[in-house]
């Protein structure tokens, strides 16, 4: 498939560093910043340029890959060259609707993906408008799939609980990574022997999560002999509200997508 990403940042290198080790895709970037198209064709192979192409055809799939503020613009530049090729939006918030409206065309596809896709372990929801047939569903589902996995939504709405888990869900790991690395570094190990202890932590956990039949709060509660030690740091983490906050953040997430998606969507 020829794949043209408007936008070569954070996420677009995160989906072309899948798509490279699926191998196959004929990839283009475009993005304003050169030393960022040098480091994409030098890592991934891809082909760059700092502005749009001239035309694009009909066969050939954009994925719009620009912050969400920057991307009626860039529709709006696109939409005489598109000649009625499908279109993938990532962006947070921004409607169908409104990007039909800019593109002058139905054919979108938005997709919700996350950063571990760089490592193939992405999970990506996606949502159809109803202008695309379903061999432009399965085209972006295949793209998708090279990122990890894939999770369709029958609504538009759905994409927005999607970000609050998995779209934003990295970030909240890592938080959670970042703090147990400073605990260990604090309990006194040195900084590398603290980051592989903590990864290992974390690797086993979710390894014996993904392969226990047992839920995962008793996977937890298993860890935790009565009057002993894990017993102690919970209750610092009931105490103190961790998972009410974790929760609450994840809503205010959902609230901020719906918010965008009211701010940019219009006109
Ligand atoms: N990061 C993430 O984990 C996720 C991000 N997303 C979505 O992905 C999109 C991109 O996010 P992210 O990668 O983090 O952002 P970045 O800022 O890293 O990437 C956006 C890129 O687009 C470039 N750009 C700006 N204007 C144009 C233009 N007119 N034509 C081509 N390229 C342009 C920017 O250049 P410059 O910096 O010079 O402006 C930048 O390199 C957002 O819409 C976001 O909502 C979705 C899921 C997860
Ligand atoms: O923070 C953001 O807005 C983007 C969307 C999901 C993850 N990053």
């Amino acid at each position: 498939m020829q794949i043209t990403f408007i936008g070569g940042g954070n996420m677009a290198t995160a989906i072309i560093g899948g798509l490279h080790q699926q191998g196959g895709h004929q990839i283009h970037v475009v993005d304003p910043n050169d030393a960022k198209l040098a480091e994409l064709a030098r890592d991934f192979g891809v082909s760059t340029s700092a502005s749009l192409p001239e035309q694009l055809s009909a066969d050939d799939i954009v994925l719009l890959a620009v912050k969400p503020q920057q991307l009626k613009e860039v529709c709006q530049a696109l939409a005489p060259r598109l000649n009625g090729g499908m279109v993938l939006s990532i962006a947070a918030g921004i409607r169908c609707d409104a990007m039909a409206r800019w593109l002058g065309s139905e054919r979108i596809v938005r997709v919700m993906p996350n950063t571990p896709a760089m490592v193939g372990k992405g999970v990506s929801g996606l949502y159809a408008a109803p202008g695309t047939s379903a061999a432009d569903r399965e085209h972006a589902d295949t793209i998708m799939q090279a990122a990890g996995i894939t999770v369709w939504l029958d609504k538009e709405e759905g994409i927005d609980d999607i970000t609050c888990v998995s779209g934003s869900g990295p970030a909240y790991v890592f938080y959670f990574i970042e703090s147990m690395i400073e605990a260990a570094e604090q309990a006194g190990f040195a900084a590398d022997e603290a980051r592989r202890l903590v990864l290992a932590t974390f690797d086993g956990a979710v390894e014996l999560a993904r392969q226990s039949p047992l839920p995962v709060a008793t996977l937890r509660t298993n860890v935790m002999s009565k009057g002993g030690t894990t017993e102690r740091a919970i209750s610092r983490f009931e105490a103190e509200g961790v998972k009410a906050a974790i929760i609450a953040g994840a809503m205010d997430c959902r609230d901020r997508s719906i918010e965008m998606g009211q701010q940019l969507s219009q006109d």
